[in-house]
Formats: C-alpha cells, sequence, structure tokens
C-alpha cells in the first residue's frame, strides 16, 4: 500500500483490512507492506494508532496475528528508484514461501493524491512490478478528460484491464448494491424504476464535515470534482441502468457504463456551486479563492426510461445534516380521485435509500388520514438492510478489498465510464458559474432549491 502514511489509509483502508482479518476473510497466507515516501514507518504502531482512533479496535480482533504481517518500506517509488521496497517484497515472498505459500499474488494499492497515479504507474513498470500483480486506483481517475486520457494511456500500456480496479468506494455501501439489487429482485419496484412513475431522481450526499483539516488538497479540488463527477455521477448511473441481464462483475460494470455514456453533457445554467461563509479565513486557503465547497446539479439522461426525469444531485460541506441518499421522488396519481387536483400532501410520495450505517430503505407513501375528518397524510415505512438473518452489514472498503482480493470486479468503475463521465462535463468545466455563499448549517445557496423546482429536495 503506497501512500500508508495518508488520511485514507488511517481512516479507511487499513481499518477495513483488520475488519476482513476479524471476519476471517483474509487469505491463509498473506503480507501487507505500507510504503511512504520518507523513512519505513513503523507500522504495528502505525496501524494500532489508526485502529485506536476509527475501529474496529486492537483488542476487538486478532491483533497480534495481524501485526505480524506487517511489513514497513520507506525511500519512496519513482521510475529512478523504489527505495527499500524490492528488498521488503523480497523478506514478504520469502516469509511467504516458508509458509509454504509460492506463487503470492502482488497487489499495489494506490492510496496516494491523484496527481501521482501517472508517475507510480510509470514506476511500477520501470521496476518490474507490474507483469502478474493487481493495482488499486483510488478515485478521482483523472482531474480532466484530458488528463484521464493520458492516465489511461499509461495504465493501459502498463497493465492488462484484467488487472487493474479503479475504486470509487460509493458503489460498495450496502444501500448502494441494493439500488441494484432491490430493484431486480422486487418486480413490483422494478415495475417504477423509468419515467412513468417517476418524477424526479435526487443523489445527495450533504455532510457537516469542515475541510480545515485537508484545506490544500480541498482548496485544489472542491465539491464538483471531489464528489459530483467522481461518486455522484457513478451513483446516478447505477439507478439509471438498464437491467442486466445477470450479475456477472463484467455485466454490472458494462450496464454502469453505459447508463453514463447516455449522460447529457452538464449544461453550466443547471450547475449551483457554493462556498461556505467562513472558508476563506481557514488557514491556508487564499484570501480570493472561489473553490466550490457545495455543487448542485440537474441532469438528463437520455434515453426512454428517463427523458424528460431530472437526475438532481447535490453534495457539500458543512451543510445541515449527515445524510447520503438516493431517492426517486414519485409521480402522483394520473387519474381518479387522487388525481392533480385533490387535496394532497405538500410532499410526493417516495422511495429513498439512506447509505448511512448499514442502510436502510424508506418508502413514503400518500395513505388516508385516520379519523373521522379524513384528508391524505403522508406515512414512511423503514426496512434496515443490516442484521438479516445472518448478515452483517460492512463498510465499504471491506467490500472493495475483499473484491479486490477475490478477483471480482463488479464493485469498481470502467473505463468507458469514467471517459463518459469527464466528457459530460469538459464543457463545465470551461464555462463554470461563480460561487455563491450560503451560511454553514444549511443547505445550500436558494439557487439549489431552484433546480429542483416545481419539485423539492427529499433532504432540506
Ligand atoms: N481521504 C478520504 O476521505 C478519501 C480519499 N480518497 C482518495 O484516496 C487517495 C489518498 O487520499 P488521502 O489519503 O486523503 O491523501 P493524503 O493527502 O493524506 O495522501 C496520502 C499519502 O500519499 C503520500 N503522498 C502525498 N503526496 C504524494 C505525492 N505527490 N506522491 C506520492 N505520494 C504522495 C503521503 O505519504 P508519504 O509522504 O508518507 O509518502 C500521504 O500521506 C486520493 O486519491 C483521494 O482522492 C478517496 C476516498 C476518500
Ligand atoms: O471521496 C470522498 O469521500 C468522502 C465521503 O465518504 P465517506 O465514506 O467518508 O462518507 C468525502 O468526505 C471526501 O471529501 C471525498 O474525498
Amino acid at each position: 500500500m503506497y501512500g500508508v502514511s495518508g488520511d485514507l489509509a488511517r481512516r479507511l483502508v487499513l481499518p477495513a483490512f483488520f475488519e476482513l482479518a476479524r471476519r476471517d476473510l483474509l487469505p491463509e497466507h498473506w503480507r501487507l507492506v505500507g510504503e511512504v515516501r520518507g523513512d519505513a514507518l513503523d507500522l504495528v504502531e502505525h496501524v494500532r494508532d489508526a485502529l485506536e482512533e476509527f475501529g474496529p479496535r486492537p483488542g476487538d480482533g486478532p491483533f497480534e496475528e495481524f501485526a505480524a504481517r506487517l511489513l514497513s518500506a520507506g525511500g519512496g517509488m519513482s521510475e529512478e528508484s523504489a527505495g527499500d521496497l524490492p528488498e521488503v517484497l523480497k523478506q514478504a515472498r520469502d516469509a511467504l514461501a516458508a509458509e509454504g505459500a509460492e506463487d503470492a499474488q502482488l497487489v499495489h494499492y494506490l492510496a496516494i493524491p491523484p496527481t501521482a497515479f501517472l508517475d507510480y504507474t510509470k514506476a511500477l513498470d520501470a521496476h518490474g512490478l507490474a507483469e502478474g500483480s493487481r493495482v488499486v486506483y483510488e478515485k478521482p481517475y483523472g482531474t480532466s478528460l484530458a488528463t484521464f486520457e493520458e492516465l489511461e494511456t499509461e495504465v493501459k500500456r502498463v497493465f492488462s484491464e484484467d488487472q487493474v480496479y479503479r475504486i470509487d468506494h460509493f458503489l460498495a455501501f450496502e444501500a448502494m448494491q441494493n439500488v441494484l439489487h432491490a430493484r431486480l429482485a422486487n418486480p413490483w419496484l422494478a415495475g417504477i424504476w423509468n419515467r412513468e412513475h417517476v418524477a424526479q431522481v435526487q443523489v445527495d450526499v450533504a455532510e457537516t464535515l469542515d475541510v480545515a483539516q485537508r484545506a490544500e488538497f480541498y482548496d485544489a479540488t472542491g465539491a464538483f470534482l471531489d464528489m459530483i463527477v467522481t461518486h455522484l455521477f457513478q451513483m446516478a448511473a447505477t439507478v439509471a441502468l438498464q437491467p442486466p441481464a445477470d450479475l456477472a462483475p463484467e455485466t454490472v460494470q458494462a450496464a454502469r457504463d453505459a447508463a453514463l455514456q447516455r449522460f447529457r453533457p452538464l449544461d453550466p445554467a443547471e450547475v449551483v456551486l457554493g462556498q461556505f461563509e467562513g472558508y476563506l479565513d481557514i488557514e491556508s486557503v487564499p484570501g480570493d479563492s472561489t473553490t466550490d465547497t457545495l455543487a448542485a446539479v440537474r441532469l438528463w439522461i437520455d434515453d426512454d426510461r428517463w427523458r424528460d426525469v431530472p437526475f438532481l444531485l447535490r453534495s457539500g460541506k458543512k451543510m445541515a445534516a449527515d445524510e447520503q441518499r438516493v431517492t426517486l421522488v414519485l409521480r402522483g396519481a394520473s387519474e381518479g380521485p387522487y388525481a392533480e387536483g385533490a387535496e394532497l400532501p405538500s410532499e410526493p410520495a417516495a422511495v429513498s435509500f439512506s447509505l448511512l450505517e448499514g442502510g436502510a430503505i424508506d418508502v413514503r407513501l400518500v395513505v388516508r388520514t385516520p379519523g373521522v375528518e379524513g384528508g391524505t397524510s403522508l406515512t414512511t415505512a423503514t426496512a434496515p438492510l443490516d442484521g438479516l438473518d445472518s448478515g452483517r452489514a460492512a463498510l465499504p472498503y471491506v467490500h472493495l478489498i475483499e473484491h479486490v482480493l477475490t478477483g471480482n470486479r463488479s464493485l469498481f468503475t470502467g473505463v468507458e465510464g469514467l471517459r463518459a463521465a469527464w466528457t459530460a462535463v469538459q464543457e463545465f468545466s470551461e464555462n463554470r458559474p461563480p460561487v455563491q455563499g450560503y451560511a454553514p448549517g444549511t443547505w445550500g445557496p436558494a439557487a439549489v432549491d431552484e433546480l429542483a423546482a416545481p419539485g423539492a429536495w427529499f433532504l432540506r
């Protein structure tokens, strides 16, 4: 794992490895090499600290056994030098061979900034580490259409496609997986999954989180690149995809990629960028920064299933709540006593997938108000997705690492989909609207609400 000292590794990836060990889902023989550019870390202490802070706590699993398999390399990785890594990999291979595991599968996990992906790809090739390996790229894979193409050309030169795993961890949330699986398993849900029944699709990832801890990275990135063109596009494509004939990883990935290829290029007039008040006071943020800390877009998908159905995407920092939802806002009755004009609740029926914690599906219905007066009201039934039968919800990186180790690419993004995503935002990137201020603890500038009109955001 390159970049083992970083935020992602500490907060999400190392805890996921340990969770796999707790669940006895790691291979019988393995070693984890943590690589950094400076002096090699005391990896056991580093991992122990990460687990103490983010869990599962060391005492909640086989930590001593886990720690005995951690190896540390320093000195960085470039075309000129691979630092300590070749020597440490040799130690790892020798140790595995001594256990009777001769042909270890090498997996490179690039938990480093996206701007370093290209150089690391070249370096892996230069040091003969690419052949026969698997490689995991974090998101964003590219930062524009041009840098995507540049990276992809190099990756294609060095690796064959079946070696490459491009992560978008939002695809791996339990509820996100159920956007596909619950739809396919329940004909009534599949039956309403179209423009005849759905008035709007909303993909909303609201965070109360500040950015002060990673201000330098964030100021160079912004909400649109950090979240919209990456996570929220992939989530929208998961809603929009045509039902695949089977659940083979390649079929699912191809269906999602095909949906992304039907995204209409974003119209800058249908994008709102926000910046929370106080952002410019953060140390290391330039006083004249125009970085977006919130982005909301109205997106269209040109196919028979979704024509004229707005896909509303929103994500931001310092917002009113921590919520991650995919919502199908449903149309009302088109005829009969409850058709337009009848006395109905102010909000429509909806099916909403909440990604938080173990995930849940909320079904909101319009019903007759109980009592003699009558009228109509809304009621919501919540179906939790955790703790069913013998199932235990797993966090996204637990799924993703298990999939890399077992060679399953269904939850990873595909090249054609990524190319389509960067293509869809190219025009917007050259004509970005100015950022509008919003008060911390709110749902963003007023213009965000106008994007949803004549409807309204499910979260507000
Ligand atoms: N943090 C998060 O919540 C998430 C992050 N990601 C993605 O994961 C990746 C890593 O993110 P994160 O951990 O936050 O990033 P960090 O900024 O924390 O960087 C990770 C590590 O990479 C090394 N590094 C920094 N700059 C370079 C460089 N130019 N070349 C090589 N190595 C470098 C550093 O380690 P050292 O100096 O010790 O070598 C650093 O600790 C990114 O692609 C990000 O988009 C994805 C989802 C969530
Ligand atoms: O990729 C990213 O995702 C996180 C949100 O993911 P979560 O799993 O931590 O909820 C976001 O905060 C971060 O800015 C972004 O880089």
